[in-house]
């Protein structure tokens, strides 16, 4: 696994530092909200699992699965709901965990999608953003890393469902795609 990654661009304690980071600061934010925490399925799952390991204060999860990729490496643009949330979010503060806003089309689907849910607020954490690649513009609240433009894999990140479990983020190398 670990010949296929040409590049490591953060390693597992730089990750740890951002991740208390961010943590840190949603404490303070968040202190005595009680606020919905959702993880983007499934590439969020180990940053969130992480993150929420860094706030000390009463918070809730839960998960929602959509995905526009599908095994490419580039968006389809389209989003679809593969799992829904179990718990309402009217009236929650929802926090959005993501592992990553490149396009910005999984993030504006998202965003949308739990404003017409009528949820009180919704902020969104995500541990990079792929400025470069954006096509719609959305924002995330809370940034751990600003990425270049290259397609990243590890903790939490596949390629072809790959990689998720790499303890680092690295770089793809082209051989891997081109065969
Ligand atoms: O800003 P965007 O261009 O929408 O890209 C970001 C989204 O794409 C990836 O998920 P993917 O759909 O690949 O599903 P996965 O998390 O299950 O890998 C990633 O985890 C984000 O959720
Ligand atoms: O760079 C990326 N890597 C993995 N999955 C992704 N989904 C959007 N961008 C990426
Ligand atoms: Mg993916």
């Amino acid at each position: 696994m670990q010949e296929d990654i040409k590049k490591v661009l953060y390693s597992q304690e730089d990750i740890h530092n951002v991740v208390v980071r961010l943590g840190k600061q949603l404490a303070v934010d968040y202190a005595g909200k009680n606020p919905l925490f959702i993880c983007v399925l499934k590439g969020a799952i180990v940053f969130m699992t992480d993150l929420i390991r860094q706030i000390d204060e009463f918070v809730e999860i839960d998960f929602m699965d959509v995905s526009s990729y599908g095994n490419a490496t580039v968006s389809s643009g389209e989003v679809k709901i593969l799992k829904d949330l179990d718990t309402s979010v009217q009236g929650r503060d929802v926090v959005i965990v993501e592992d990553i806003v490149d396009t910005g089309a999984t993030l504006h689907y998202l965003i949308k999608l739990l404003s017409t849910r009528q949820a009180a607020s919704i902020k969104v954490v995500a541990l990079m953003d792929k400025q470069a690649g954006r096509t719609i513009p959305v924002k995330a609240d809370y940034v751990g890393f600003d990425v270049p433009n290259e397609f990243v894999v590890g903790y939490g990140l596949d390629y072809a469902e790959r990689y998720r479990n790499l303890p680092y983020i690295g770089v793809l190398d082209e051989h891997v795609y081109t065969h």
